[in-house]
């Protein structure tokens, strides 16, 4: 058994939306399909992968380095020891050949993106959903089928105002949401906190809102967000400071003692675990949003996974961004917290497989191989695309 041919093909997800550091004007994605010899009804098993939004596709990085070593290796380096399926982990090391340690960049979205693909097409050949397969191999053998989501959207973006901004959360949570996200850092904090407080007056007994300033803030003024936040009953405040600076994270919990959350621009286990180390993160509140898809996948994650361990923090606090399919097996496999959703983003990239809806802020896993995207029409339809 072998990958005969690994495609990659960018994608627009531009949208006229801003967070407080970025528009998406220009946003793309890679949508990776990993082709095997492996034949399960009559066709070959092609597994899928996608990177998340915010960081672009990686095409390039790719189709120099990381699809050549894969094809490359020996066929039979990259199975597993029964011989009866690839092995994620040595593919991984086989893309990871010749890389040094340290400064990430980017290569660990292309990587992730490829890892995911992976992970589709080992399930599939399993002829299982890749939570069970991942419950089976990493867990206790016993998904848990029903994943918390939350609906991330209240960008800024041209020609919104409050009824708008209140209509969008609305919507959220006659879609069965119970709770909703919003940006903050892209206006002033008066302005950031009228636009609160209008979302606040649409929602509900059981009904939180998160806030996410996307690493804006230097520490005066995320101190300052973190004052004014603290009058507010909120699901968390996210990513106040730059990612990589550790000292602020720590210092804001001195003026939050409410739940905070990040991670998202943390790209290895490495830097994970200097949040862990250094961050000041608390086990008890904090949420971590790691997002294997872009930080050399889910071989990697699982390294992140064994680490929050060993520092005694349980995987119910990762909550991964990203809003992607992937995440959700993981979440419903292996026992997070929930997955990030983007009900109206990033679309068909985002959202679960048809017919899955929201019920009370949980979504059910429905049975499909591998990660599923087969059961969401819109997106398979680009995937055939590409490994037509
Ligand atoms: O706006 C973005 O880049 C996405 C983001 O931070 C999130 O979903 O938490
Ligand atoms: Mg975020």
């Amino acid at each position: 058994m072998r990958i005969v041919e690994i495609r990659e093909q960018t994608l627009p997800i531009s949208s006229s939306i801003r967070n407080a550091y970025i528009d998406f004007s220009k946003m793309t994605l890679s949508l990776v399909a990993v082709i095997t010899d492996v034949i399960r009804d009559g066709k070959p098993v092609v597994g899928y992968g996608f990177n998340s939004n915010g960081r672009y596709g990686q095409g390039t990085l790719m189709r120099e380095r990381f699809i050549p070593r894969v094809l490359e290796a020996d066929p039979g380096s990259l199975v597993d020891d029964s011989g009866s399926n690839l092995d994620p982990h040595k593919i991984w090391a086989a893309m990871m050949t010749n890389e040094k340690p340290g400064g990430h960049g980017e290569r660990s979205v292309a990587v992730g993106t490829i890892d995911m693909a992976v992970w589709d097409a080992v399930a599939k050949i399993a002829g299982l959903p890749l939570f069970q397969l991942l419950a089976d191999r990493y867990g206790n053998g016993r998904p848990e089928r029903k994943v918390f989501v939350y609906a991330a959207g209240g960008y800024y973006y041209p020609g919104q105002d409050y009824t708008k901004l209140k209509d969008e959360m609305r919507s959220y949570i006659d879609r069965g949401y119970t709770v909703v996200k919003k940006k903050i850092g892209g206006a002033s904090l008066d302005e950031d906190l009228r636009r609160i407080d209008a979302i606040l007056s649409v929602l509900g007994d059981g009904q939180k809102l998160a806030v996410d300033a996307n690493g804006r803030f230097d520490l005066d003024t995320a101190i300052r967000y973190a004052k004014a936040l603290s009058q507010y009953d909120l699901f968390w405040y996210e990513e106040a400071g730059d990612p990589l600076d550790f000292e602020l994270q720590a210092l804001l919990r001195n003026y939050y003692d409410k739940p905070m959350a990040t991670g998202e621009n943390l790209f290895s286990m490495q830097d994970a675990r200097n949040l862990i180390r250094y961050g000041g993160m608390r086990p008890d509140r904090d949420w971590l949003q790691f997002d294997c898809a872009l930080s050399y996948g889910l071989v990697e994650y699982l390294r992140t996974l064994d680490m929050l361990h060993q520092h005694g923090w349980s995987r119910t606090r990762c909550i991964p961004h990203g809003g992607h399919q992937m995440s959700l097996n993981i979440a419903a496999g292996l026992g997070l917290g929930g997955n990030e959703s983007y009900p109206d983003l990033f679309q068909p990239f985002g959202g679960f497989p048809d017919g899955v809806k929201v019920e009370n802020g949980f979504v059910t896993m429905p049975d499909l191989p591998g990660i599923g995207f087969e059961g969401k029409s819109d997106l398979y339809r680009e995937m055939q695309k590409l490994s037509a």
